[in-house]
């Protein structure tokens, strides 16, 4: 048994053997002809002259294998009481006809296609039938507003949608349809067609000439073979917040990502073929791409699609019955969804209704888990829980404790060490490298290994100039932490404006340019600060314009509304105070790190550059206005 140390030195100091080697658990159609292309750094591409296809490996293979009876998907969705099972046989024909009625519509090779559901299986079909005709897919979370999905509309000019006629949550039902119609109409691209799922639960209008409906689509689709495409053709795009309101669209490559996704499986998760594992988690996210859809059926394990929340749909028992009910090994899910079942449970009183005996360990991920959290879920389960940190942009783990390597020991506050092809640095200003214990910016020396991203959807200088110009040699992370002596990582927070908002990554720059729009706005700030539930949350403050005289109350309900309308609900911006002045630097910039400490009640030094410092006292009685301050300068 090789340990982990001996593993991670392996990946560095042979890149090309290590990943050699774990390609061998894909089916190509082609072989590469090299594996690491380093000729245009700081541009690195892999597998280069392999083919594959994403869609074959998922199914096809397996089926083929003789496993085709296993279930590759279950569906649980409390919010429709449905649980439905899907045998790989199943799923590949149904995605096999939906890319057949697909292709029937132009739809082939490099077109783009979003993808704009709820968490059905019909979501997981359309994404794997783009796979199977090398056409691009682009899913878009449900909780975002039309504008945002009219803005990746045209940035990625799809050829067609595939969307549904509504979601569900816990309280209400979501008109999805409405929602598309509008972003239509707003965006400058124009799609060809819309593929509609009607669900029962609310059906909507469709338009002649270009809407179809999906059932009907299906009924007389033909089935349609995959597509062999190039190692490096992009299999998908998912945007994610970026510092404007113009969102990044992350470029995922095809066979970097179908080997590192199936290499995960065993060694970061302790997953064998057959068993189930849940990630609870959407489509619209990345870990929704990589863990509910990609990862688990490249490598033959039976994935589980919840259309339900932690708590609510129905009780906080909700993980529990699931892990019970479908024999879940792993679960992956987000730390705010267990802050959640533990406000609502704190003794895990619920647990003792279930048997989680197949139950093996809890990952987390997609925003920094707190020791409290992990150490409740730790105590109540009495299984291994494991933090791991990995973003949109990487598609899987920097940093994890590998349990099928070898389990280290657990320092809560940390997801364990930089993961095998992860060589972590921490960097100061000056891009040198920082003595352990001391926060700076952690980067990732290049090249990143397989399955991060190679360039961001029709933007290559963006891409170098967010992700690669300021610590040449090195991809920078956006986070801000330390290692400490034994090579753990510490994520403590991030080096520009993203927040994370219950596991959802967002951006206060466009938060702020909604409240800029506002005529009576003359300037404003959104800060991210703590919440106990959400991990964080927005909060906004306004100076108005000279002469208004309307009361704040009604400004704040207006922006409030045009937040929720211009970014979605997702964005759980429903706090905002009027201010007389924003704290800025004598250079103009405003202080929001200063007023972020102000309002998470931190102890703060009054920065020496600052231009009036009476403006914090100004900021502190406006959060208590809200009740949220507790100066402590
Ligand atoms: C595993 C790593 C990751 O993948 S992180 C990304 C995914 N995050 C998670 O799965 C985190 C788990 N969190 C949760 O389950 C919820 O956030 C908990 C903590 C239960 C709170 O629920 P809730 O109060 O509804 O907040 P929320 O953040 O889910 O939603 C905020 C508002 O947006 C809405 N929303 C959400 N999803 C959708 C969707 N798919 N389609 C349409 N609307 C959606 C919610 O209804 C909510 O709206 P409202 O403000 O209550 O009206």
């Amino acid at each position: 048994m090789v340990s982990f140390d001996e593993m991670h030195r392996r990946s560095l100091e042979d890149p090309e053997g290590f990943w050699a080697g774990a390609a061998e658990a894909v089916h190509w159609h082609e072989r590469w002809d090299r594996v690491l292309d380093a000729s245009d750094p700081p541009y690195y591409r892999w597998f280069s002259g392999g083919k594959l296809n994403t869609c074959y490996n998922a199914l096809d293979r397996h089926v083929k294998a003789g496993r085709g009876d296993q279930t590759a998907l279950i569906y649980d969705s409390p919010v429709t009481d449905t649980v439905r099972h899907y045998s790989y046989s199943q799923l590949r024909d149904e995605t096999a006809k939906l890319a057949g009625a697909m292709a029937a519509r132009g739809v082939g090779k490099g077109d783009r296609v979003i993808i704009y559901m709820p968490m059905v299986p019909e979501a997981i079909m359309a994404m794997l039938a783009c796979a199977r005709l090398g056409a691009i897919h682009s899913v878009v979370f449900g909780g975002f507003a039309a504008n945002e999905l009219a803005t990746r509309i045209d940035d990625c000019a799809p050829k067609l949608v595939l969307s549904a006629s509504c979601g569900i949550e816990a309280a209400r039902i979501v008109p999805y349809k409405p929602l598309l119609d509008a972003a239509i109409m707003m965006a400058v691209h124009k799609p060809e067609r819309c593929i509609v799922l009607q669900r029962p639960q609310e059906r909507c209008e469709l338009m002649a000439g270009r809407d179809e409906d999906w059932a009907e689509v299906m009924a007389t689709a033909e089935p349609h073979d995959c597509v062999p495409v190039a190692a490096t053709d992009t299999l998908y795009v998912l945007y994610t917040s970026g510092t404007t309101g113009q969102p990044k669209g992350i470029v995922r490559d095809t066979g970097g990502h179908a080997v590192a996704l199936t290499w995960s499986m065993r060694h970061i998760y302790d997953i064998k073929p057959g068993e189930v594992y849940w990630a609870a988690s959407d489509i619209g996210w990345v870990v929704g791409h990589s863990y509910i859809v990609y990862a688990p059926l490249m490598y033959g394990a039976t994935t589980v699609v919840y259309e339900g929340k932690p708590v609510g749909t129905p009780d906080a028992g909700a993980f529990w019955r699931v892990i019970q009910q479908h024999k879940v090994a792993t679960l992956f899910t987000a730390p705010t969804a267990f802050r959640a079942i533990r406000q609502q449970d704190p003794n895990g009183e619920l647990l003792r209704d279930y048997d989680l005996g197949d139950f093996r360990a809890l990952f987390l991920a997609g925003e920094r888990c707190d020791p409290d959290t992990l150490e409740w879920a730790q105590e109540k389960l009495g299984r291994p829980v494991i933090d791991h940190w990995w973003q949109t942009e990487t598609g899987w783990s920097i940093a994890a404790n590998c349990l099928g390597v070898e389990a280290l020991p657990i320092k809560p506050g940390s997801p364990t060490r930089a993961v095998p092809g992860w060589d972590l640095k921490v960097l100061d200003t000056d891009g040198r490298e920082m003595a352990p214990g001391t926060i700076g910016a952690i980067c990732g020396k290049l090249p990143m290994p397989p399955g991060t991203f190679p360039t961001i959807w029709g933007a290559k200088e963006r891409y170098s100039k967010t992700y690669l110009r300021e610590y040449p040699g090195y991809y920078q992370t956006g986070d801000a932490g330390y290692l400490d002596e034994d090579g753990y990582v510490f994520v403590m927070a991030r080096t520009d404006d993203i927040i994370n908002v219950a596991g959802h990554r967002l951006s206060t720059g466009a938060m702020e340019e909604v409240l800029a729009s506002h005529p009576d706005v003359a300037e404003c700030a959104v800060i991210g600060v703590a919440d106990t539930l959400k991990g964080q949350l927005p909060v906004g403050f306004m100076v108005l314009n000279k002469g208004v005289e309307r009361p704040d109350a009604e400004i704040v309900k207006e922006v409030v509304a045009m937040v929720r309308d211009r970014i979605g609900p997702v964005a759980a911006f429903k706090q905002a105070t009027v201010v007389p002045r924003l704290p800025k630097t004598r250079s103009g910039k405003i202080l929001r790190a200063t007023m972020r400490q102000i309002a998470d009640g931190e102890s703060y030094k009054t920065p020496a550059t600052i231009d009036d410092p009476t403006i914090l006292d100004e900021i502190d009685e406006s959060l208590q206005g809200i009740g949220l301050a507790q100066r402590q300068a």
